[in-house]
């Protein structure tokens, strides 16, 4: 047996070389969701829902509690299988992939956890760092830069690196979240719920922070919200989602996919509920244990 170490996974689509008499081509997904669906003992969560995020693309996943979005965040990122369909990332299934080449997929990533999921028992100088040691990609020299540099970014002064996390305001945890997810420049980052908890400033500031990494590093970004602000300040196309249980079974689980300045007038009364937050037939379903 080699015990060699294997290259990273390259871009399978960059092999393919382009025809010059071909049009211009659809810009390349850099994740794909294919006919996903998803049950969990046999409570469906995910009905053939089919996504490609091209890269650089800021994507919005919008919809009620519980209609399936980190899931569909964990199956992004294989942290979850889905049980029919497939997921691609950069050109690579997967379900084919061994564990070795799904580390290699997930260093890629960037993810902000709904809670920013620190380390309590760390320092947040060693939260960033975290991953940076973990893949021992770095001297510690090295490290100390990209920890020093990350946090400046998402403005938290030096000060703060020998601080726990319980010595810190939600919103800074959310910064120091950020700084650790973009520690080791990822392509796409992930957002779940970025700004639930915090108060409108706050919010504000993470917005204009995603804003930033999309535009300074290029990243594509995939943000799980139920905020319509920060939908409308960093969305370029926003897909929604609907609980199964209330859809019918010829129905798409995907009820609206366009740009963001589509949902507001939508002809479909849930998408116009939703993004206006009103409660419509929904006070009545659940007082009636329909929802
Ligand atoms: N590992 C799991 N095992 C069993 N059921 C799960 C698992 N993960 C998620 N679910 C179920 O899948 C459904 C969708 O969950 P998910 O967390 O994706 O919802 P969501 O749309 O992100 O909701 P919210 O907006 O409240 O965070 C829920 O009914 C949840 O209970």
């Amino acid at each position: 047996m080699s015990t060699a170490p294997r290259p990273p996974l390259g871009s399978a689509a960059s092999a393919v070389p382009d025809s010059p008499a071909s049009p211009a081509p659809e810009p390349r997904a850099i994740v794909e969701l294919d006919r996903i669906g998803m049950e969990f003992r046999h409570h469906q969560v995910l009905r053939d829902v089919t996504i490609r995020v091209p890269k650089r693309q800021t994507l919005c996943v919008i919809g009620e509690s519980g209609c399936g979005k980190t899931v569909l965040l964990k199956l992004m990122i294989g942290l979850l299988r889905p049980t029919r369909g497939s997921v691609r990332f950069d050109g690579h299934d997967l379900n084919r992939l061994d564990s070795f080449e799904l580390n290699q997929v997930r260093l890629r990533f960037g993810f902000l956890f709904q809670m920013a999921a620190l380390f309590d028992s760390l320092s947040i100088y060693d939260n960033v760092a975290f991953g940076l040691r973990e893949h021992a990609l770095f001297d510690e020299a090295r490290i100390r830069r990209i920890v020093h540099d990350r946090l400046r970014e998402v403005g938290l002064p030096p000060g703060i690196e020998a601080k726990k996390p319980a010595e810190l305001s939600g919103g800074q945890r959310k910064r120091v979240g950020l700084a650790r997810a973009l520690a080791l420049d990822p392509e796409v980052m992930l957002y779940d719920e970025p700004t639930t908890g915090l108060d409108p400033i706050m919010s504000d500031v993470i917005n204009e922070l995603i804003l930033q990494t999309q535009r300074t590093k290029h990243t594509t970004g995939i943000v799980v919200t139920h905020d319509m602000k920060t939908v409308r300040k960093v969305a370029d196309r926003v897909v929604m989602l609907y609980p199964l249980p209330r859809l019918r079974p010829d129905e798409p689980q995907i009820l609206y996919d366009g740009p963001p300045d589509g949902l507001e007038d939508h002809p479909d009364p849930r998408v116009r509920q939703f993004v206006r937050g009103e409660a419509g037939e929904r006070l009545s379903e659940l007082t009636q244990g329909r929802g």
